[in-house]
């Protein structure tokens, strides 16, 4: 049993398709065939020493779509690269630590993601890590501005309602900010939504996908279940799809309370910034129509920045998606969202101005 798993993901491998695929195994049929040559793609991840780090650092040595992997972390890269570098995939790894090496790091990088700062602990928000995590994500772009500014950013960091904005400030300040470039990684909050959502429908979750939309903390996280796929043959209670919606916008909290103090999610988390990730290289080599959430510059509504459908493409952003058609209980989580993201995206752009 097992070596014929061993032996299938291989021959994956050796096909050039990925392993992991946004959205379900869909995107592994439209990956490369045999006969394509596969580009070199360089992935940086900043903070890969940790939590989240080291299981998204393992998931990007295990994509087929990356020729170099590179680890910065302020402490303990060198036995994560060490580890992970034995893994007989593709990526060449390399360890980066201390400021004096981010350099090296960075450069030539395709994709750069940023999973540094500190997580939360039961009783707080996302917001409460704000004092901590911009100061460590204004310094990391700072860098990404010198050293690779055409590389696509996926943004980890919490909270992610003002790191995104924050990093566009440092890069407009750097002149090198591209709006097509820049990511606010909201791709658990679909992992979620679709895994709450299978359950509660009794439907098989790979037959599932779910819009998220907004942004990525408490009521600003708003799952779109009316455009379910698979909704037209599952009829949920007004009362389930009010629950199934708390569950997914608190679904980080479920996670920080079971962890007691240990953190907050980092393995659904490696998963889903490894899919987002895979998303991005594949829009880099011109796979076409991936399609996946994210937060990004955006005139979806009339706050700068949103979480929505986003198509992906050679150059990042191709095409921000519209919401399509919603509920009136999704119209109206709609309109309760936008304060609170208006000023978390306000304090990113204020702190980034002044500091
Ligand atoms: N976007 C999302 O959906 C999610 C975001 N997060 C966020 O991800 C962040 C990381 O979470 P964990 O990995 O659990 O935390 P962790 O504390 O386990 O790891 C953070 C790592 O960042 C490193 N770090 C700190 N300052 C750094 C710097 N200046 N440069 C490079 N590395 C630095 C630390 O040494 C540590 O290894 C948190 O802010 C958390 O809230 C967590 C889950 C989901
Ligand atoms: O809840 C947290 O602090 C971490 C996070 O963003 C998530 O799990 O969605």
């Amino acid at each position: 049993m097992r070596s014929s798993i061993i032996r299938s993901v291989e021959s994956t491998l050796r096909r050039g398709r990925s392993v992991v695929s946004p959205s379900g195994d869909h995107l592994l049929r439209r990956s490369f065939t045999s006969a394509a040559p596969l580009p070199e793609r360089k992935v940086a991840i900043l903070g890969a020493a940790g939590g989240i780090g080291q299981p998204l650092s393992l998931l990007m040595k295990l994509n087929p779509l990356v020729s170099k992997l590179a680890l910065y972390d302020i402490a303990g890269t060198p036995g994560v690269a060490a580890d992970v570098s034995h893994i007989n995939t593709r990526a060449e790894v390399a360890g980066y630590m201390t400021e004096d090496q981010i350099g090296e790091a960075l450069e030539g990088s395709d994709v750069v993601i940023i999973p540094a700062g500190v997580p939360r602990k039961p009783g707080m928000t996302r917001d409460d890590l704000f004092n901590i995590n911009a100061g460590i994500v204004k310094n990391l772009c700072t860098f990404i501005a010198k050293y690779c500014p055409n590389a696509l950013v996926n943004m980890i960091s919490n909270p992610v309602n003002s790191t995104v904005p924050i990093a566009s400030e440092v890069f407009k300040k750097a002149g090198t900010y591209d709006e097509k470039k820049l990511f606010g990684v909201t791709t658990l909050d679909v992992v979620r939504a679709r895994t709450f959502y299978a359950g509660k429908a009794k439907v098989p979750v790979a037959d599932v996908n779910v819009p998220v939309v907004g942004g990525h903390a408490g009521i600003t996280i708003l799952p779109l279940f009316s455009q379910a796929t698979s909704a037209s043959n599952v009829s949920l209670s007004a009362d389930e799809i009010t629950a199934l919606t708390k569950r997914t916008q608190d679904g980080g909290t479920e996670v920080v309370e079971a962890k007691a103090g240990k953190g907050s999610a980092t393995l659904s988390m490696a998963y889903a910034g490894a899919l987002f990730a895979d998303a991005c290289l594949k829009g880099l080599n011109g796979v076409p129509d991936v399609v996946e959430c994210t937060f990004v510059q955006s005139s979806v509504t009339e706050l700068p920045f949103f979480a929505s459908k986003v198509r992906l493409g050679k150059n990042g952003v191709e095409e921000v998606l519209g919401l399509g058609s919603l509920s009136d209980f999704e119209k109206q989580g709609l309109e309760s969202l936008k304060p609170e993201l208006k000023s978390s995206i306000e304090k990113g752009i204020k702190f980034a101005k002044e500091n």
